[in-house]
């Protein structure tokens, strides 16, 4: 039977308050995305404006061996061009890879009153959110997307607190990820002349959150959008997509008829997406890009993807390094408070880039 709410209010409480989320409405028997679901023309992703990111995964069990300076090099120019590359041979068994997704998968097909113990306010922990949309209460259009996001604090919180479904996984992910993102911020952080000490790295690496994502199938793919145009506030992401496809990513130069440009990351089985996120861009002076993305849905499946984000922990204070300023002779973005960066971007409304204006001394970057 599809279903009728009476205004915008009772829909945002089905899906919002009450822990529906969009996966709930579909499975009500939607036949037509909700106006509430409905962007604007220019938020819309159109297959046609688009094309598949053609540069093919990097080895990384080639930094061990005699290739090391090339995937040094193929890793620093990803960082300096789109922002985005896919790795594999990364030290994450392909088996972990497969029950991550079926996890995300058992996750949200339990019913809904399973996952609405996790929506905030009433969770077990403050680290671990339920919910739909970016931010429901600041968006004209809501994302197609339910989440559930897990903050890592210690392996006894992780195995107490995060759902049944996951939790052992999803551990054992983060864990794994987390060598492989060490050994990458090494390697760009090293590139920028910076002797690469340890506790720098694990300073800009200490917060670790994950989230699994969940993009019911839409009927209406062309009007909605699966996640908004945004950049990662982290250090490093690492995404694991499922083999659906829709995570596009902008190039940074418009066209030659000014029009934005992106580029579809495509689904490479066993292979992990990675990307810079806006305080390597801020470490970096603008050398490293983090990158805008966004997701479109699918009409004929539903699609789950894993990030690991990695971030600074929320005391440590980011801002771009000594050695970089010295050579560039100027400083773009002034020194800021992690946590306050945090909240600016969680704040507001996704908007591509603007989360960097928070930290920017000069626009030019
Ligand atoms: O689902 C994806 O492919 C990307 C998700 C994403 O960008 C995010 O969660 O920050
Ligand atoms: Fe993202």
């Amino acid at each position: 039977m599809a279903p009728s709410f009476n205004s915008s209010d009772s829909l945002y409480d089905f899906v919002v308050r009450e822990g529906n989320g969009v996966k709930g409405l579909v499975d009500l028997g939607m036949l037509e995305v909700p106006e509430r679901y409905i962007q604007p023309s220019h938020e819309r992703i159109n297959k046609q404006d688009s094309k598949p990111c053609d540069v093919g995964p990097i080895d990384l069990s080639k930094l061990n061996g005699s290739e090391h300076e090339k995937v040094v090099d193929e890793i620093v120019r990803a960082a300096e061009t789109l922002g985005f590359f896919q790795v594999v041979n990364h030290g994450v068994p392909l088996e972990l890879l497969e029950s991550l997704k079926d996890a995300a998968h058992s996750f949200f097909n339990l019913p809904p009153e399973k996952k609405a113990v996790y929506l905030p306010g009433v969770s077990p922990s403050p680290k671990i959110k339920y919910a739909t949309s970016f931010a429901p209460e600041k968006e004209k259009a809501l994302e197609w997307k339910d989440y559930i996001a897990m903050v890592y604090s210690s392996d006894e919180d992780a195995l107490q607190y995060w759902p049944n479904q996951c939790k052992k996984v999803v551990l054992e992910y983060l864990k794994l990820a987390s060598k492989m993102v060490r050994d990458i911020v090494e390697i760009l952080i090293g590139k920028l002349g910076v002797e690469p000490d340890l506790s720098k790295i694990e300073g800009l690496i200490g917060l670790k959150k994950v989230n699994l994502n969940y993009y019911p199938a839409c009927p209406n793919p062309e009007l909605t959008v699966g996640a908004g145009r945004h950049s990662d506030v982290g250090t490093l992401t690492v995404l694991l997509q499922d083999g659906i496809g829709g995570l596009y990513v902008k190039v940074e130069e418009e066209n030659n008829a000014g029009k934005e440009q992106w580029l579809e990351i495509p689904p490479i089985n066993g292979a992990l997406v990675i990307n810079i996120g806006d305080t390597l861009q801020i470490l970096s002076n603008g050398k490293y890009k983090s990158a805008e993305h966004r997701v479109r849905t699918s009409s004929t499946q539903s699609r789950v993807s894993v990030p690991l984000f990695t971030m600074p922990t929320a005391t440590e204070r980011i801002g771009p390094l000594a050695e970089v300023v010295m050579k560039d002779g100027l400083a773009h973005y002034k020194e800021v408070m992690f946590q306050d960066y945090m909240n600016n971007f969680f704040g507001n409304a996704l908007a591509g880039k603007k989360s960097l204006d928070f930290a920017k001394i000069n626009s030019s970057v």
